[in-house]
């Protein structure tokens, strides 16, 4: 049996703020493009884990690995860097560029990374085509309905091809419809490019579409496999 790689890592992470004790000691493995659902109450300390995770936040202490490589005591540069070259993100209300249009948006990874804007427009189209959303393509953010805002921070996230995408509940602000066709592309996406997915959600029909479900309580990774193969 292949025993897949894992692509990140985090042990005995904790993080306070102030009093408030977030995380106290989270462990956990996600594979080379694995989906995994994270869950749990209220002020668990879901959001702070996946941004541990992610480089966004600094735990006080623990480590987190990416590809075997500890990266959470990496200079503010070179974490940027990684979440750049590495990594895809989706958060609730996505963050996209009310200057740019949707087209620009998606585009814009790329141009961050050194492609030519010429090249990352071509590309962008293929992912608004990819994604059903190329009749939005001159629109700005403010002129999309939810649903196809998030489906330019799915291709905006993917088009870089990443290792890792975090996604903070993608689909929350959404109707049912609307949120399962993003969450269908988002998986169909990740799939394809072999990109792991790290999902907080609330809502269990989103952590049933995952490989595993990872339940934090108090700050801390209580992890069950949910019956379907790695
Ligand atoms: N920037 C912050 N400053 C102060 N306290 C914070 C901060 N971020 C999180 N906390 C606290 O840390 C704890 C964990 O918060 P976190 O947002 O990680 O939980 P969560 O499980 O994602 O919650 P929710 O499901 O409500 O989004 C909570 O008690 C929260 O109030």
């Amino acid at each position: 049996m292949m025993i897949a790689e894992a692509v990140l890592g985090a042990t005995n992470l904790s993080k306070s703020f102030n009093l408030t004790a977030a995380l106290r000691g989270a462990t956990l493995s996600i594979s080379e493009g694995e989906i995994a659902a994270i869950v749990g109450p209220s002020g668990s300390g879901k959001s702070t884990l996946m941004h541990c995770l992610a480089g966004i936040l600094t735990p006080d202490s623990g480590e987190v690995l990416f590809r075997g490589r500890r990266v959470d005591d990496l200079s503010e540069t070179k974490r940027t860097q990684l979440r750049r070259d590495q990594y895809g993100f989706v958060f609730q209300y996505s963050q996209l560029v009310e200057e740019l249009t949707a087209r620009e948006n998606i585009a814009l990874p790329l141009v961050l990374r050194g492609k030519s804007r010429r090249r990352a427009l071509m590309e962008a189209d293929r992912w608004l085509q990819r994604l059903g959303i190329d009749s939005c393509s001159e629109r700005r953010p403010s002129q999309l309905s939810g649903g196809q805002g998030q489906r330019v921070a799915v291709a905006r996230a993917m088009i870089s091809r990443p290792a890792v995408v975090f996604a903070d509940e993608p689909t929350g602000s959404l109707d049912t419809a609307a949120g399962e066709l993003v969450l269908s592309l988002l998986i169909e996406s990740a799939r394809r490019h072999k990109a792991a997915i790290l999902l907080v959600t609330h809502d269990q029909t989103v952590a049933a579409r995952a490989d595993r479900v990872i339940n934090v309580q108090d700050g801390i990774v209580e992890d069950r496999v949910m019956g379907r193969p790695l």
